[in-house]
């Protein structure tokens, strides 16, 4: 069992302006996050945001601390959101298991030790996806069941922006320190998330896109208004979106994603709404 963490700087418009393909997919796009028994963590110096994943298959897997944290345990200064994408499993935190069904969540503050994931079941696995955010306070652990998340229904039809978002780790579920995370998904027909785009200059925000089929993608838009990128992504990949840049997506089939977000509050409906027909 192993687990790896590569640490990525952060980067400004100007030297983004001048990205070519690779470099741009080698300082934004994740991918490797659901790995058999592996946690792999990208260490983002956006908001010291952690992303990683992990596929416990052959026994339980450990919550290690990394060299980058210089702490003796993970959650000594950190809380961690957990949401599973796969079938059920189980996290042991501190002597306590939680179960976690696909498509629910947990939330763990600072200070918890000793922290496993498992799966019920080797032939369909739990997928469990993690990010995580310093924190200086320790708030109770706290299960996100579909009961608990706040549903919100976005876009239409007309505009190929049909959605469905659902918060799970909002201070209006729960309380944390900076860490917010959920979960949007396209209805059939739809293609485009976040359209129209925003920025929240306040806040980093990585996106984890999932439930693209396999030979589908889905296109997502970085960069500024008037400087827009595009990375193609594949099925459970995730890209890191730097506080400047707007942060959207279309794909050739519908598809969901798990944004995750800290910064400088905790109000998710700070956002600078972009005009469409403005973008570059
Ligand atoms: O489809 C959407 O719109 C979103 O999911 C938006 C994200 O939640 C977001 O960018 C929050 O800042
Ligand atoms: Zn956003």
């Amino acid at each position: 069992m192993n687990t790896n963490c590569e640490v990525r700087y952060a980067a400004s418009p100007r030297e983004v302006k001048r990205m070519d393909t690779t470099e741009l997919r080698n300082e934004f796009l994740v991918d490797n996050l659901m790995v058999k028994d592996d946690i792999h963590w990208v260490y983002s110096h956006y908001d010291r945001y952690m992303v990683g994943g992990v596929v416990p298959i052959s026994g339980s897997v450990n919550l290690e601390t990394v060299d980058a944290l210089k702490a003796d345990y993970f959650l000594e200064r950190r809380e961690l959101g957990i949401i599973n994408i796969g079938g059920t499993g189980t996290i042991l935190v501190d002597g306590t298991e939680y179960v976690l069904e696909h498509k629910e969540a947990l939330y763990l503050g600072q200070g918890n030790k000793a922290v496993s994931f498992s799966s019920v079941s080797s032939d369909s696995p739990a997928q469990f996806y993690l990010n995580s955010t310093p924190a200086h306070k320790a708030f109770p652990n706290k299960k996100i069941g579909s009961d608990d998340v706040e549903v919100i229904e976005l876009g239409s039809p007309e505009t190929a922006n049909a959605r469905t978002l659902r918060k799970y780790i909002v201070n209006s579920v729960v309380d944390v320190c900076q860490l917010q995370m959920g979960m949007t998904t396209i209805k059939p027909g739809s293609s485009w998330n976040t359209m129209p785009a925003h920025v929240h200059d306040r806040r980093m925000e990585v996106y984890f896109y999932f439930e693209v089929p396999e030979d589908q993608a889905v296109c997502h838009f970085m960069g500024q208004t008037n400087e827009t990128r595009h990375i193609w992504m594949a099925n459970n990949e995730a890209v890191i979106s730097p506080p400047w840049s707007i942060h959207s997506g279309s794909g050739t089939s519908s598809y969901s994603f798990i944004w995750g977000m800290a910064g400088e509050n905790l109000d998710y409906g700070d956002m600078d709404v972009c005009n469409t027909n403005e973008l570059k």
